[in-house]
């Protein structure tokens, strides 16, 4: 059976690696491919219509899902349009505030709702192993450095905010230094985050626990954003059959 996706920010980095691959893929097809902005036409050959158009497009192609990677009040504006149509929604937006995501979530009483802040099977993987990395080496020093296309707008990323939730769960640290400047020895306890923006580098994430004369250092290196789309229509393709909740990417790997 072929799932009916819808795409969001369809002519952005995101929302084109999304579009190509449901126009190439056997298991789903394109109900619609909306953008805030419409300068771009066409993307794939397929044409792209004014986001002003989304609810009207919900109730006419009837997608059985929507693929979404934009901006949080964009994704929350997408979201809230979804749960009125019953549509099933996947996101991978990041930089939400935490009333923010809150309201994201309460999406998930009434509709399927996926959001991961990083797509890439190997990220999932790193968020499931690194509590046991940082429980094994308590006392190391613990540094996390992300690395993005200069593009990116929300620092730290989605997936440094996520690995750092995990990390704070699994060990006993003091809080996070946001980068360092002038006389700022580093402090026992704290976790050092470091956001990089260069270039064309489509995501790189680093932990490194170093103590006891060694160290350990866990690299994530996105090679292409296809990667983070193939994820995300995988995704897509499995809420699309689930029920009203709140799903979380890992589940859609193991099943
Ligand atoms: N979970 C994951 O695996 C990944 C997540 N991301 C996240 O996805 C998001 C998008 O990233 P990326 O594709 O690189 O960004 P881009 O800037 O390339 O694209 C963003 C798209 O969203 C649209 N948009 C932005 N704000 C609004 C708004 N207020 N209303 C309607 N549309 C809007 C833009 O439209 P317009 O053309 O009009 O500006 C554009 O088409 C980011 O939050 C990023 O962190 C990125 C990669 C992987
Ligand atoms: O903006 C990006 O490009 C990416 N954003 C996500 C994040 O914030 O973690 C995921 C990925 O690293 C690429």
């Amino acid at each position: 059976m072929s799932v009916s996706v819808g795409v969001t920010g369809a002519t952005g980095r995101m929302g084109r690696a999304v579009l190509e691959l449901v126009l190439e893929r056997e298991d789903c097809s394109l109900a619609f491919a909306v953008n805030r902005s419409t300068d771009i036409e066409t993307v794939a050959g397929v044409e792209i219509e004014s986001a002003l158009e989304f609810v009207p497009l919900l109730e006419e192609r009837n997608p059985d899902v929507v693929v979404d990677f934009t901006g949080p009040k964009s994704t929350l504006e997408y979201a809230s349009a979804c749960a009125e149509a019953g549509v099933a929604f996947v996101t991978g937006t990041t930089g939400f505030s935490a009333p923010q995501r809150s309201q994201l979530e309460a999406y998930g009483d009434t509709i399927p709702l996926l959001h991961a802040p990083n797509f890439a099977r190997g990220v999932q993987t790193l968020v499931d192993i690194i509590g046991d990395a940082v429980s094994n080496l308590p006392g190391y020093d613990l540094e996390l450095v992300e690395t993005h296309h200069n593009g990116k707008r929300d620092a730290p990323s989605g997936t440094a905010n996520r690995l750092l939730e995990e990390i704070e769960s699994a060990g006993d640290f003091t809080g996070r230094t946001h980068g360092r400047e002038g006389d700022q020895p580093r402090e026992a306890g704290e976790i050092g985050v470091h956001a990089l923006r260069a270039g064309s580098i489509t995501g790189e994430h680093e932990v490194v626990l170093a103590g006891n004369h060694e160290e350990l250092r866990l690299t994530h290196r996105a090679e292409d954003r296809g990667v983070f789309a193939a994820g995300a229509v995988d995704a897509a393709v499995w809420l699309a059959g689930a029920a009203p909740g709140r799903y979380d990417f890992s589940t859609v790997i193991s099943s």
